[in-house]
């Protein structure tokens, strides 16, 4: 036997031994040469394989982690209650010599205690910061509720409490400490590019809730718009879905790829706002200052949206002590009424009342999706120490006590809340176990692309689905010069990324664009009919959204079509030439390239959230 093989091997004549697959360039070279490069190749094929189908077992732990940290958080949230109140105290505001005087109001970690004519009254809420404590402290407590965000929640952090006590301090901050919207915007963008088991898209909206009016932040400056602009940023409607969902006819909605860009938007946002000077803050917020980001991930059950809001309030305020007249008046009644709404509507939720009042102002309708079931609320009541400020300090912390009506009345043992804590102790430990658990597997998946990708360079770049395309055959490994062609050109991660991400992952279209592109004529008939003053104007820029949003996914489309057919056809002649080589190992991945391939394109295609609004402006292509 072993005779009859050692002969047939001697008697096979060089040029026969060759593999079908493997094309001799140059004469010179011997087959044994050549057989032993064939034999590497093989080996790096067969090692990107394994490396893959490494990356394969570990996407289905990732997944399983990123289940139970959501669940580990939502208990921790569930815990803590969906509606909770915090309380920032300032100092005080007026200059009169207060530090003379002791102030009035005691902090503990969850309590303040408020001292007037002898008696002492408590406030429960779920945090107290104190005069000295930073927006480090603050945010610290806020980021939890943006993870829940992220899982695809609603949440709503206000910021509540008399004028010129911080809301737009905590909100907004300062030069070189910054506060909860630039913080939360940085985090969701970190933890966003950190994870890269979703494709996330995010976008900005901001507008101003002012005398009863909706006034767009973003509107586009430019000198063409203006007149209709101007209109139109103090006219927008607000538009309910059967199943709740709340949109604003014609808000602008950019979308932000990165922090940068985003802070951009949110300053130009932050200078359109209605200010004005009264007797206790130089720069009095005479509205409510509404952002918004639209958090949209595609997975593999389909697509997700979720809103955050972050809203600084206008200021609560005795209109005698701000010194308001005629129309810095009006606002502040429109303001206080405003308020009072929001009031009801929390305390409603809050003692699961059936009807809840939504419909008494502008405020509590935009955030009616956002502030009942399923939604997380955050409200940060901002107080003075000062004993001049101590009405509207009670005031204040009367609010907080009615938003978080219902728990305060049943005040809880000490012995049950130690349990709570605890737990949510313990809950907290296990999603830091899980976090960390994750991070290994994200870098471990990394590091294996990254191998995958060196191997990957021991072939030229050549593309040979080129040359196939244009007639010329072309074998599926070519040897010769000590050159190794990688005659599989598209792995799994390379397709994906023709197909869905021939952009930065949020340069991905958006859902509206999506379905604007999908929906087409519907879209743009369904805006013209609808009652909008500045209609022209709305038509302008979704048409101007739509054409610019649909050419891209179009073309996006052709090219990844084009590959596809490419490839196929490369992997088609690669497994028939290459099966006689080593025939598990090339089957395996073509066929894997293959169905993953086809993958990437039917997830390309978005599956669309009926619900959504149509009727959105993206201006993103504007900065
Ligand atoms: N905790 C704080 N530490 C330092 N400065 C603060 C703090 N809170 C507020 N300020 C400063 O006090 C001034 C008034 O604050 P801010 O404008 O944030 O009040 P406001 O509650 O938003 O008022 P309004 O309701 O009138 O808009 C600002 O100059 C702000 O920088």
């Amino acid at each position: 036997m072993e005779d009859s093989l050692e002969s047939s091997n001697r008697e096979t004549p060089p040029s026969s031994k060759s593999s079908p697959g493997v094309v001799y360039t140059d004469v010179n070279i011997v087959p044994e040469h050549a057989n032993a490069k064939e034999g590497i190749l093989l080996n790096i094929e067969s090692t990107i394989s394994t490396l893959q189908e490494e990356i394969l077992t570990l996407q289905p732990r990732q997944r399983c982690l990123d289940k139970q940290r959501r669940e580990a958080l939502d208990k921790i949230l569930d815990l803590k209650g969906s509606i909770r109140v915090f309380c920032r105290v300032r100092s005080p505001l007026s200059t009169n010599n207060w530090r003379l005087r002791s102030p009035p109001i005691f902090v503990e970690s969850e309590k303040i205690i408020v001292g007037s004519a002898g008696t002492k009254k408590g406030f429960s809420v779920d945090r107290v910061f104190a005069q000295e404590s930073t927006q480090d402290d603050v945010f610290m407590e806020v980021e939890p509720i943006l993870r829940s965000a992220l899982d695809g929640n609603n949440v709503c952090i206000l910021a509540y409490g008399q004028t010129g006590t911080g809301k737009t301090y905590t909100m907004e901050g300062v030069n070189g400490e910054p506060g909860i919207v630039p913080r939360a915007i940085e985090e969701l963008f970190r933890r966003v590019s950190h994870d890269n088991s979703v494709p996330y898209t995010l976008s900005m909206s901001m507008l101003e809730v002012y005398v009863g009016s909706i006034r767009d932040l973003l509107v586009p400056k430019q000198p063409s718009f203006r007149t209709a602009a101007l209109v139109h940023r103090s006219n927008l409607s607000i538009l309910t879905a059967s199943n709740g969902a709340v949109e604003i006819e014609g808000l602008t909605d950019v979308e932000i790829t990165d922090f940068k860009q985003a802070n951009r938007w949110y300053s130009r946002g932050k200078r359109a706002r209605s200010t004005s000077w009264t007797n206790v803050n130089e720069t009095s917020s005479r509205s409510h200052c509404l952002t918004r980001i639209t958090i949209s991930q595609t997975s593999g059950v389909g697509e997700r949206v979720s809103k955050l809001w972050l809203v600084d309030l206008g200021g609560s305020e005795r209109l005698l002590k701000t010194g308001a007249t005629g129309q810095t008046m009006d606002e502040g009644k429109a303001i206080n009424l405003s308020l009072s709404a929001l009031g009801d509507v929390i305390s409603a939720l809050k003692r699961k009342r059936s009807h809840i009042p939504y419909r008494n102002s502008k405020l509590t309708q935009i955030l009616s999706d956002s502030l009942g079931d399923g939604s997380k609320v955050l409200m940060i009541v901002h107080i003075s120490s000062g004993e001049d400020d101590l009405g509207e300090t009670l005031c204040s912390l009367s609010f907080a006590q009615r938003v978080r009506s219902v728990e305060s009345n049943r005040e809880i043992s000490e012995d049950l809340k130690r349990q709570k804590q605890t737990c949510i102790a313990e809950l907290e430990q296990q999603i830091n176990d899980i976090e960390e658990e994750l991070e290994n597997i994200r870098k471990q998946i990394k590091r294996t692309h990254n191998l995958i990708q060196e191997k990957k360079q021991l072939f030229p770049p050549n593309d040979p689905t080129i040359e196939d395309h244009e007639g010329s055959p072309r074998s599926p490994l070519v040897i010769g010069h000590g050159e190794i062609t990688e005659s599989l050109p598209t792995t799994e991660k390379t397709a994906k990324k023709t197909v869905c991400r021939s952009g930065p992952r949020f340069m991905a279209s958006t859902v509206c664009s999506r379905q604007r592109q999908i929906a087409g004529g519907e879209v743009s008939g369904k805006i013209r009919t609808a009652k909008s003053v500045s209609r022209s104007n709305a038509d302008f820029s979704v048409s101007q959204s739509f054409n610019l949003s649909g050419r891209y996914v179009i073309s996006n489309l052709k090219n990844a079509k084009t590959n596809l057919v490419k490839f196929e056809g490369t992997i088609a002649k690669g497994r028939d030439l290459l099966l006689k080589c080593k025939p598990d190992n090339m089957s395996h991945n073509s066929i894997d390239s293959k169905s993953s391939s086809n993958k990437k394109v039917s997830k390309s295609h978005p599956n669309l959230k009926a619900t959504l609004p149509k009727h959105r402006r993206r201006m993103s292509d504007l900065l």
